[in-house]
């Protein structure tokens, strides 16, 4: 397997080389956003800058060079999951709106009142509250899987969840908090089992390790391109041909039309019918641009690089007195999330960014999951292929100046 030449990697992203505080920048909060490489700068400057123009209705050339970028993302991005077709893929503003999608069209359509939307104790606002909202609109229930203390969720306590009143799994693919990774397959196969779709929030997947929906076998994958080196604005929703074929539109406008009269309008198939207004078309192009640069690279050696970040991370901070890491399982995601006995997660925060180190603070969009753990909110280190040992030891330096500061 070859390695990462990170110094190369990082050569790609001028944010990366500047000094905060008088410190270098240690960029540890990926899993809130991650930084972008000059060749998705490049690719959207250049749109802007030399074919940009409305896409799918124009007779004019800059429509027709605009149009064949945008679909020509959506084809490269079809790719990089390895989508039976590129009309599964849809694009939406990001993984929020692509889950609030699928609650929306599949829910209201295909969901009864009574039946029951199941998900996890380790899931994001964003895979909970448009169950809620569903709930209180269609009555449906929504049940909850939980997790272990080290974080682990077990397939069977969501398997043994699932029975012939539950109509649809939703469930991260990777826990933002905790880093905890999803037994995706079997949880899929036994929901399969029963006849029960599921639903992936696969937010901290794609940028980290290779994302095969066919070989998952689920059914609707979220994801957003600012998490995987791409722009904010552009998510993807990825859906089984047959279940995006029967679902009714998400939001109604042009382009996810055929034709409109007073009296009734007829609506285009997926992806377009899914895409209601003029689309995000030069963020598409830049996240296409980020798949084919993140694709650039050996995905394997990218998560060997990153499970050796969370190595060293944990063994420098499992060494400092008084800090408790939540969240252990196996298989883990590069991200530590942590506490100290001495100080307040957001004064950590504070104190490491006065190092240079940007790491979040907070709930992390995941309030319950914090409640299960009795805590209000964590420090999270989130690695990218970007980042390098040194950048830990940054880290583990100035937690050892909180300790001191606050010990
Ligand atoms: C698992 C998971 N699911 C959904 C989302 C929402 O993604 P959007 O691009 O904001 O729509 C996120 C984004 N989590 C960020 C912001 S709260 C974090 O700091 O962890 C996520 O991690």
């Amino acid at each position: 397997r070859n390695t990462l030449d990170v110094e190369r990697v990082r050569a790609d992203f001028p944010i990366l080389h500047q000094e905060i505080y008088g410190k270098p920048l240690a960029y540890l909060d990926n899993a809130a956003s991650s930084q972008k490489p000059r060749p998705v700068i490049n690719a959207m400057t250049e749109a802007m800058e030399s074919y940009y123009a409305n896409v799918h209705r124009g007779v004019h050339r800059l429509s027709q060079v605009s149009t064949d970028h945008y679909e020509g993302a959506r084809e490269t991005i079809a790719r990089f999951i390895n989508a039976p077709k590129s009309d599964e893929v849809i694009f939406t503003r990001g993984a929020t709106e692509a889950i609030n999608l699928v609650a929306s069209s599949y829910g209201r359509a295909f969901l009864k009142p009574g039946q029951e939307v199941l998900i996890t104790e380790l899931e994001h606002h964003a895979n909970i509250v448009p169950w809620q909202m569903l709930r209180d609109q269609l009555g449906i229930k929504l049940r909850v899987a939980p997790v272990d203390d080290d974080g682990t969720l077990r397939a069977e306590a969501v398997t043994e969840l699932i029975g012939e009143n539950t109509g649809l799994v939703a469930i991260a693919h990777i826990s933002n908090a905790l880093g905890t990774i999803v037994p995706l397959q079997e949880i899929t196969a036994a929901a399969h089992a029963k006849g029960v779709p599921v639903l992936v929030d696969g937010c901290q997947a794609p940028p980290h390790q290779k994302v095969d929906v066919q070989a998952l076998g689920v059914d609707f994958y979220a994801f957003s391109g600012h998490k995987m080196y791409g722009p904010t604005g552009i998510g993807v929703l990825w859906g089984r041909w047959d279940l995006l074929k029967k679902m009714p539109p998400y939001q109604g406008g042009g382009e996810m039309i055929y034709s409109v009269t007073f009296e009734k309008s007829t609506f285009k198939e997926p992806p377009h019918g899914f895409e209601a207004g003029t689309p995000a078309i030069v963020e598409a192009i830049g996240l296409g641009a980020a798949v084919d640069w993140l694709s650039g690279h050996d995905l394997d050696a990218v998560a060997a690089h990153e499970h050796k970040l969370l190595a060293y991370a944990t063994e420098r901070l499992s060494a400092i007195e008084g800090l408790n890491i939540i969240g252990r399982a196996e298989p883990k995601a590069a991200i530590v999330s942590f506490t100290m006995d001495q100080a307040h997660p957001h004064d950590i925060g504070t104190i490491v960014d006065r190092a240079g180190v940007a790491v979040r603070a907070g709930h992390h969009c995941a309030q319950p999951l914090m409640e299960r753990y009795g805590l209000s909110a964590t420090v999270r280190a989130s690695f990218g292929i970007y980042n390098t040992e040194q950048e830990v030891d940054q880290l583990a330096d100035a937690l050892q100046v909180v300790k001191e500061l606050f010990g």
